[in-house]
């Protein structure tokens, strides 16, 4: 995204005239924008559209005379006020507390140049920047940041402005993942650590939990989860959250009702079950950061493991629940022998490499935000958010003739970053990648700095974060393999 200094004075100008709108596709945060409570798509990116294209105009004139009376102010929920929105660009209102001044100091360090409009915001003083020598290494998480363009004042409170990330998706579905196997500042009062401990009892197992989603369903509807929802889940059932993101289930479900059941109903000891067991340790061998070591619920093939190098282990996102399909859908009819169940096969196969595509961009970049955090010793960031947006149109679009092997350009899901990291390896950038897969509308970032504290001690690795990602990693992998196999299963028939 590149815009004109005069663009991002003018979205600034519709911030001061109090003209701007609650950003749409907000999952996270304590704010539901009223735009996102509608059921159907259509509607409710008719209501998206209007708003981003008349901010999008204001952006590039700015209006002839300001409004007569100034809008009230933005509903308030939760105590917070609403992420605002003007097009490419998002206003996200800080508290008035050391939390604002974190989170403005993270993205000064990371966007030096970017000038800041607010009368308090101040530069950072040099005594107050992080050494030099790990500011650099800082800089390999820029990309995976949303672009800063300074803070500023309205109406008394102060805002952050940032790079829009769901701005080019037609319909984009957002996760938001509170990273970390602490959800608070280790200096937080021990009440709060209790409260957040309470909140989430597996946030320091699993090191995430979803605290927001909008995904869409095959028929258009917006499907919403709220932070509530992500406390119901656990290691048992968390990748379930990724499986409906990604659209998967219902995949699995026409599967089912097209004469595929067998696929999705093995049971533990079938040969499907025995060959994704294999598949997935084998992805998994000697990752510790990502063994989290509960037992399987089911029995593994004793040899499975027996393969090189220290075992990884089964991820505990994984295994717990069994074989990590669906539970068995009602069958609707079977349609008619082997050509129609073939034709049914084509179109699922098209559909399957879309997810694959999806997941494997998804997968790459969250490799390289985990070497770039690996990288960097400046930083502990804690209750910070991944959030992954993908646009959901996407899944609509033919592909361009690709292939299970054309996706190879990947590198191998599951060999750890780390490993590679420390070999000097570097992971393809995004001009490497050919051109459909540089295409491919996935968008993963780190957003959320309130409690980004300077590293203890300085220079070590950010752990609570590395594990986080790696464990949003796994639930990926997961259905890398799942998605793969059924691929394998229904090319071959
Ligand atoms: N740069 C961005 N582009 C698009 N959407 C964003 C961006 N930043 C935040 N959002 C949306 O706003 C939500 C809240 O953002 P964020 O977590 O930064 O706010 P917060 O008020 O600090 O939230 P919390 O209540 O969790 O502390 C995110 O879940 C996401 O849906
Ligand atoms: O990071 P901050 O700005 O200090 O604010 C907290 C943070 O946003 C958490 O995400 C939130 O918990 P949930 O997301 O789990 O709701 C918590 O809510 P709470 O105080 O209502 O528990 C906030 O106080």
């Amino acid at each position: 995204m590149s815009l004109t200094a005069s663009e991002i004075a003018s979205a600034w100008e519709g911030l001061f005239q109090g003209s701007l709108a609650p950003l749409g596709p907000q999952v996270g945060g304590h704010f539901t924008a009223p735009a996102v409570t509608s059921t159907k798509a259509s509607s409710s990116v008719a209501t998206a559209k209007v708003t981003s294209s008349a901010l999008a105009g204001n952006l590039l004139s700015p209006p002839a005379s300001p409004p007569a009376s100034p809008p009230p102010p933005p509903p308030i929920e939760g105590g917070k006020l609403p992420v605002l929105e003007c097009g490419p660009l998002i206003f996200k209102p800080l508290i008035a507390d050391t939390r604002a001044h974190r989170e403005r100091r993270f993205y000064q360090v990371l966007f030096p140049d970017v000038p800041d409009f607010s009368p308090n915001a101040g530069a950072i003083s040099p005594g107050n920047k992080p050494p030099t020598n790990r500011i650099d290494a800082l800089s390999h998480l820029r990309p995976f940041i949303p672009r800063y363009f300074g803070s500023g004042r309205a109406n008394g409170i102060d805002y952050i402005c940032l790079e829009n990330l769901a701005f080019s998706a037609t319909r984009p579905a957002v996760v938001d993942l509170k990273v970390g196997r602490i959800a608070c500042s280790p200096n937080a009062s021990t009440k709060r650590k209790q409260k957040e401990l309470e909140k989430y009892i597996w946030q320091e197992l699993i090191g995430f939990r979803v605290t927001g989603m909008k995904s869409y369903s095959s028929s258009g509807e917006i499907l919403d989860a709220d932070r509530m929802y992500g406390r119901t889940l656990g290691p048992d059932s968390v990748s379930l959250a990724f499986r409906h993101f990604f659209r998967l289930e219902e995949l699995y479900v026409e599967l089912a009702q097209s004469g595929h059941a067998e696929l999705l109903q093995s049971k533990p000891g079938s040969p499907l079950h025995q060959a994704l067991a294999r598949e997935l340790a084998a992805r998994w061998r000697g990752t510790p950061g990502h063994a989290v070591g509960l037992p399987p619920a089911y029995p593994i093939p004793s040899d499975v493991f027996s393969a090189t190098g220290s075992g990884r282990g089964p991820s505990v996102l994984s295994w717990s629940s069994g074989l990590p399909f669906c539970s068995p859908p009602a069958r609707g009819p079977i349609e008619g022998p082997v050509t129609s169940k073939r034709r049914t096969s084509e179109t699922l196969v098209a559909r399957l490499l879309g997810r694959l595509l999806l997941l494997r961009t998804a997968h790459w970049q969250l490799s390289n935000l985990e070497r770039a955090l690996r990288l960097q010793g400046a930083f502990h960031i804690y209750s910070s958010s991944v959030l992954i947006i993908y646009d959901d149109a996407f899944l609509d679009q033919e592909l361009p003739s690709t292939r299970p092997d054309d996706l190879s350009i990947f590198p191998p899901v599951g060999l750890p970053p780390s490993a590679a990291t420390m070999a000097g390896e570097q992971l393809p950038l995004p001009e490497q990648m050919p051109a459909w897969a540089q295409h491919c509308p996935v968008t993963v970032r780190l957003i959320d700095f309130a409690h980004a504290l300077d590293a203890t001690p300085a220079g070590s690795p950010d752990q609570s974060t590395l594990y986080g990602v790696g464990s949003i990693m796994s639930c990926v992998e997961q259905l890398i393999a799942e998605v793969e196999i059924l691929l394998d299963h229904l090319m071959h028939l």
